[in-house]
């Protein structure tokens, strides 16, 4: 039986994924978190903890220098809420563009009897401008900022693309008609809206600031449906009030941009739909339990991700440093207690290295011993032992 213990909201859909044996929310000792948006970054994880899944996308309210030297695992679920982050920024072009909170505003303060005789005179306070043919720069082209890139050349808008670690599989994603530069202020230069779709890391912090508002057009309109701190809020409240920026929407909220018309902040909601809930939590419950009963590390954003087809009666996994002979220490291990690998698989990214092992022939005593060991070597930072289910 595995424990699984959920964080935020997460969908029905997702808990009901879970097979028989997977109890949620049962110990204070789980074997995997399934997450949203909890901060997590000074929080203790208990010695049990082996996976931490975040269903959705933004995993910097989890401290993954520190977990990854727990040997826990971290996952996403790339994509299952960006379809609602695009339809969210599509409407707010046109909510901004044609006045929308501002119209709504005067219609709830003019209810009364004369409200059709001074419609009629006010509405051209209200008049806007089209979607088609301005120009958006859209900064980050992964799941959302592709979808969004796509959708704004569906609006007959044109499309200015940046980013700079382009995957092949998004490349595929996006248009051949978004126009792609190698600078920030190349993609900015005289945008009409700017959009930001990118993760929130030490190099994205502060991304879009004074100079980069300086390129845009007069009267541009600057999205940060990211994180807070990927825009200086304050180098935006300065371009709104010089009136460089026309409307800034936002996300995430701060003291700094409160009370202020021109900036409209949503309360975090880029990917609270039914659907997108649904779906990172079923792509979550999926990833739980495939990393539990497989090993496999699919959409790992601290580990390499491994796939491999697991044939054999148990599957040794180890999380440790990537340094050398590792691979030999681990065979060695085995090679001690005469146990036969029958396939063995090793990946490394960046300073952390996965290797998995599988073998048919292992006794309750040898087990216990060889994972005992396996631990000893300071380089490891964990090690599971899975039986075949
Ligand atoms: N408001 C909300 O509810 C939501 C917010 N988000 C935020 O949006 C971010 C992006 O989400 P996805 O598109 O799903 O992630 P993704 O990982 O698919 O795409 C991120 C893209 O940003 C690019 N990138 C990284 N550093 C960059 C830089 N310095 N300059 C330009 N591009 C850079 C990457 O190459 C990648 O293509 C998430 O990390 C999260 O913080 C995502 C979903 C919902
Ligand atoms: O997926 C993301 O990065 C989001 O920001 C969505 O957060 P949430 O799942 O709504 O807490």
């Amino acid at each position: 039986m595995y424990d699984v213990k959920t964080f935020n909201a997460i969908a029905q859909s997702g808990l009901d994924t879970f097979r028989n044996d997977f109890e949620i929310n049962k110990t204070d000792d789980p074997d995997a978190y399934l997450i949203r948006s909890v901060n997590l970054l000074e929080a203790d994880f208990p010695q049990s903890l082996k996976t931490i899944v975040r269903a959705g996308a933004g995993v910097n309210n989890i401290p993954l220098d520190r977990v990854t030297e727990k040997g826990i695992a971290v996952f996403n679920t790339p994509g299952s809420n960006a379809n609602a982050v695009k339809e969210l920024i599509v409407a707010l072009m046109i909510a901004t563009k044609r006045n929308l909170f501002e119209a709504h505003q005067y219609s709830d303060e003019h209810t009364e009897a004369d409200v059709s005789q001074r419609t009629e005179k006010d509405k051209t306070k209200f008049n806007g401008t089209e979607l088609a043919g301005k120009k958006i720069a859209v900064i980050g082209l992964g799941h959302v900022g592709s979808l969004v890139a796509n959708a704004a050349l569906g609006l007959g808008m044109k499309v200015i693309g940046y980013d700079p670690y382009l995957s092949a599989n998004a490349a595929w994603r996006i248009n051949n008609k978004v126009k792609r530069v190698d600078t920030i202020k190349k993609a900015v230069k005289s945008a009409d809206f700017v959009t930001i779709h990118v993760p929130k890391n030490e190099e994205t912090i502060g991304l879009i600031s004074t100079p980069e508002i300086n390129e845009m057009k007069d009267g541009a309109v600057l999205f940060n449906y990211s994180r807070v701190g990927i825009v200086d809020n304050k180098a935006a409240v300065k371009a709104i009030r010089n009136q460089k920026i026309n409307h800034y929407c936002t996300d995430f909220g701060e003291p700094i941009i409160a009370d202020n018309p021109k900036i409209t902040i949503t309360p975090h909601i880029g990917g609270s739909t039914l659907e997108a809930e649904s779906n990172g939590a079923i792509q979550g419950a999926n990833t739980v339990m495939d990393y539990l009963q497989n090993g496999d590390t699919t959409n790992c954003v601290n580990l390499p991700n491994m796939q491999v087809a697991f044939e054999t009666a148990f599957r040794i996994t180890v999380i440790h440093q990537n340094v050398p002979n590792m691979v030999g220490q681990i065979s060695t291990q085995l090679a001690n207690r005469q146990i036969n690998i029958e396939n063995m698989a090793n990946a490394a990214k960046d300073k952390v290295a996965y290797t998995i092992v599988d073998v048919n022939d292992l006794n309750q005593d040898d087990a216990e011993d060889l994972i005992h060991h396996l631990n000893s070597i300071p380089e490891v930072y964990r090690v599971r032992l899975i039986k075949h289910q």
